[in-house]
């Protein structure tokens, strides 16, 4: 048996979204703390983050912020992992290590297919070029090389077509946010169960 895909939940501000994104099965949330209409603050994340059982990962997503501001946030927000989508290099990766968070690395694949933990990090995610605005990148394109080791797929991911994007990249995980929302900024319970059903479907294959 294959190991199921990795999936996280992206961008999430309520209650009933961090239940949703639990009891369908997630193993990652994500609370967005970058200027976006998901943005929540520490204290907002804190508090869901106390939600979640300890097996399902807690991150942090962050564009182009400065390292203290990171540090802060994610300290005060008690969540486990950093998803930076700026264009950090090695240093600021070493800045953050000795916290002991999971490194996400949001990154494209313009330009050749990056190598996870190049930078340090420990997980890569491979994103369209406007994170979180529910646009798929070119990800079936002939030629895509997946890159070794671990990493998420993202950008315009939906309970449609993630079965034909995980089966034509070959990812470790999914990531979504706006293919589970009613409209912008807002979850929807039912899309984040057919997100999950779809994914875990397409496991057994
Ligand atoms: O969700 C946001 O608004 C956001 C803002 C800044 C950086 C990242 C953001 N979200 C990330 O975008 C991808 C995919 O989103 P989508 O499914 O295409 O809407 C995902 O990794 C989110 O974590």
């Amino acid at each position: 048996m294959t190991t199921p895909l990795f999936i996280k939940i992206c961008g999430l501000r309520t209650e009933g979204d961090v239940d949703a994104a639990v009891d369908a099965g997630a193993d990652a949330i994500g609370f967005v703390f970058a200027d976006s209409p998901r943005t929540v603050d520490a204290g907002t994340a804190r508090r869901l983050a106390e939600r979640v059982p300890p097996g399902v990962l807690t991150v942090g997503v962050f564009r182009g912020q400065p390292v203290e501001e990171v540090r802060a946030l994610t300290l005060a927000s008690g969540v486990r992992a950093v998803q930076l989508h700026g264009d950090e290099g090695r240093e600021y990766y070493d800045a953050l290590r000795p916290q002991g968070w999971t490194l996400i690395r949001a990154t494209s694949s313009e330009g050749g297919t990056p190598r996870c933990g190049e930078l340090g990090e420990d997980l890569l995610l491979l994103d369209a070029p406007a994170p979180g605005a529910g646009v798929p990148w070119n990800w079936g394109a002939e030629g895509f090389t997946p890159p070794a080791g671990r990493w998420l797929l993202a950008g315009g991911l939906t309970p449609e077509n993630v079965v034909e994007a995980v089966r034509t990249t070959t990812p470790w995980g999914v990531d979504v946010s706006s293919g589970v929302e009613s409209r912008r900024g807002v979850k929807d319970p039912a899309l984040i169960r057919a997100f999950v059903e779809a994914v875990r479907a397409a496991d057994a294959f």
